[in-house]
């Protein structure tokens, strides 16, 4: 297994309070990663400093074998490490397959910063169309994205985000405002097309059932220290994790 994201004592501080402290964290490629932790933890700083929205105070990233500290989110997005399902926005006024096309097109540049020939862009309306047939929404793909109702709009979400080829998906709370069963059934299916397509899962999730059933590895961030990292069951057994995130309640 090869290593794709690493840290190395990445530290933020705002004034007085330290976010994230030190923290080492290793992803390997093609896993489900999961960072977990009370509210306040560091998750989402975690998430932002990697992604480049937020600058470390001291500390690097290393991104597919290269030094990616302090780069812009477009320039890390570029290098192929994806946020969430906000990479590429959906444009209501556009079709579900006009979304998707645009954020092949994103993949394509990705790939070469040259122009585009004709054949390119044909091949980038190919992709779409197998894309909106993965996510369910082959037979709704000529309908504009406005009126699609919650549940097709995430599923929209998840074709244009797959649509740009990540080697690295971060997902911050993927299933919020979702319920139980549409949460289980969007995991698995952005986990099926990550498998699929070859790329590597981190998430942040509150609903532990679901960190334990889906997750390689869980790392466990309080008050902005990793104080566990480890499989499930590793975690799940982990005395430190249990008294400080859970105040001693079985996992
Ligand atoms: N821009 C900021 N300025 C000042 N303090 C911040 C800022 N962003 C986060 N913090 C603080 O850093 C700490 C970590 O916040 P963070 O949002 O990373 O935690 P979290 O684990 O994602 O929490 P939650 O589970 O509630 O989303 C918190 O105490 C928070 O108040």
């Amino acid at each position: 297994m090869s290593t794709i994201l690493e840290t190395e004592n990445l530290t933020k501080r705002f004034g007085s309070l330290t976010a994230n402290g030190d923290v080492n964290l290793t992803v390997e490629s093609g896993t489900t990663h999961s960072v977990i932790g009370p509210n306040g933890a560091g998750k989402s700083t975690l998430f932002n400093l990697i992604t480049g929205l937020l600058e470390p105070t001291s500390g690097s990233i290393r991104f597919n074998g290269e030094d990616i500290t302090g780069e812009s989110p477009h320039e890390v997005a570029r290098r192929g490490l994806a946020r969430s399902f906000q990479i590429t926005d959906v444009f209501d006024g556009l079709t579900a397959f006009e979304n998707v096309r645009v954020a092949a097109q994103f993949a394509d540049d990705r790939r070469s910063s040259m122009w585009r020939s004709a054949d390119s862009l044909t091949d980038a309306g190919g992709r779409a169309t197998e894309i909106l047939e993965d996510v369910g929404l082959a037979d709704r793909s000529h309908q504009r994205a406005a009126e699609f109702a919650y549940g097709d709009r995430r599923k929209l979400e998840i074709g244009i985000t797959m649509a740009t080829e990540p080697d690295l998906l971060m997902l911050d709370e993927p299933t919020a405002g979702m319920g139980r069963e549409d949460t289980i059934s969007t995991v698995q299916l952005v986990q099926r097309l990550a498998d699929e397509r070859g790329f590597t899962l981190m998430l942040i999730e509150h609903d532990i059932e679901i960190v334990m059933s889906i997750s390689d590895t869980i790392t466990v961030l309080q008050r902005g220290e990793v104080i566990a990292e480890g499989t499930p069951d590793e975690v799940r057994a982990d005395e430190e994790v249990q008294r400080a995130y859970l105040g001693g309640a079985q996992l």
